[in-house]
């Protein structure tokens, strides 16, 4: 499964959609990747939405899933598009494997399974910032007030309110040049790893942060099933609309 996807001489868009989970939060019988929203899994509706945008995708899965996933892009014609790659036990682990199939001097973007909402527009400009500047992601303001609270549950009170306006919410897909985010890759794992930029940002500080649309939500919880069939339900030509407007006024 494992073998070095060759790059041409202009710069490639590759796209690592990790999608190994188990879904432990949703608590399906299923992972959640494989739930289905308007007769399509997540996961097929996350891949219609970026596979325009790129031009090769490495989709991390567990060995479980190979038959169903390799039926689901012979359905979709993207069987010599997409390279499989066995997930790891964690997130980190995932991405460090596939990783492992991209070849170096290609911008990579890294993209949850379970983020099938996401913006065509703010895809295409993750990876023009990402060749700009270094590195790109996704990022939305905060609308509602937050607190913190300290370790110890004490000092000085047991949370505090802070000034929400220093802090952006981290979405995907976050993009970098290859060479990079796989030496980045190379260190172990730390907890503090919850995403991409924050094992990019050990070794590099050229990170571009681009204004996302509220829809990108990270299908995590129940719940988010719910608000999933509605944004469905909402049609691409009206999402696409909102995004346009929404990309505009900033
Ligand atoms: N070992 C893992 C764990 C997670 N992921 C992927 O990372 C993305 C974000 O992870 P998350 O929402 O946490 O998914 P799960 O790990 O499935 O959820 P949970 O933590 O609730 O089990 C998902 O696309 C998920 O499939 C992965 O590829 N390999
Ligand atoms: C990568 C991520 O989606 C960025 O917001 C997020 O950190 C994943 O968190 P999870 O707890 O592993 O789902």
């Amino acid at each position: 499964m494992e073998q070095v996807i060759t790059a041409s001489d202009h710069i490639k868009r590759y796209l690592i959609i990790p999608s190994g989970g188990s879904g432990v939060r949703m608590g399906a019988e299923l992972p959640k990747q494989y739930i289905r929203l308007g007769g399509k899994t997540i996961l097929q509706h996350t891949i219609e939405a970026l596979a325009k945008h790129v031009d090769y995708i490495v989709l991390g899965i567990s060995y479980d899933y190979r038959i169903i996933v390799e039926d689901m892009l012979q359905t979709m014609g993207l069987a010599d598009r997409v390279h499989l790659t066995v997930a790891g036990r964690r997130r980190f682990d995932t991405v460090q494997r596939a990783l492992r199939v991209v070849p170096d001097g290609v911008l990579v973007g890294i993209h949850d399974a379970v983020r099938p909402f996401v913006s065509g527009a703010v895809v295409n400009k993750c990876y023009e910032e990402a060749q700009r500047v270094g590195a790109a992601v996704p990022v939305l303001q905060l609308t509602e007030s937050l607190r913190y609270l300290p370790e110890d549950g004490k000092q000085p009170q047991p949370s505090q309110a802070i000034n929400r306006s220093h802090y952006r919410l981290v979405r995907t897909p976050q993009v970098f040049w290859s060479e990079r985010i796989k030496e980045a890759y190379q260190q172990p794992f730390q907890e503090s790893f919850t995403d991409d930029c924050s094992v990019y940002d050990q070794l590099y500080s050229d990170l571009a942060l681009v204004p996302d649309t509220t829809e990108n939500i990270k299908i995590t919880t129940p719940d988010q099933l719910y608000w999933g069939e509605h944004l469905l339900s909402i049609s691409r030509q009206e999402r696409l609309r909102l995004t346009k407007k929404l990309l505009s006024s900033r």
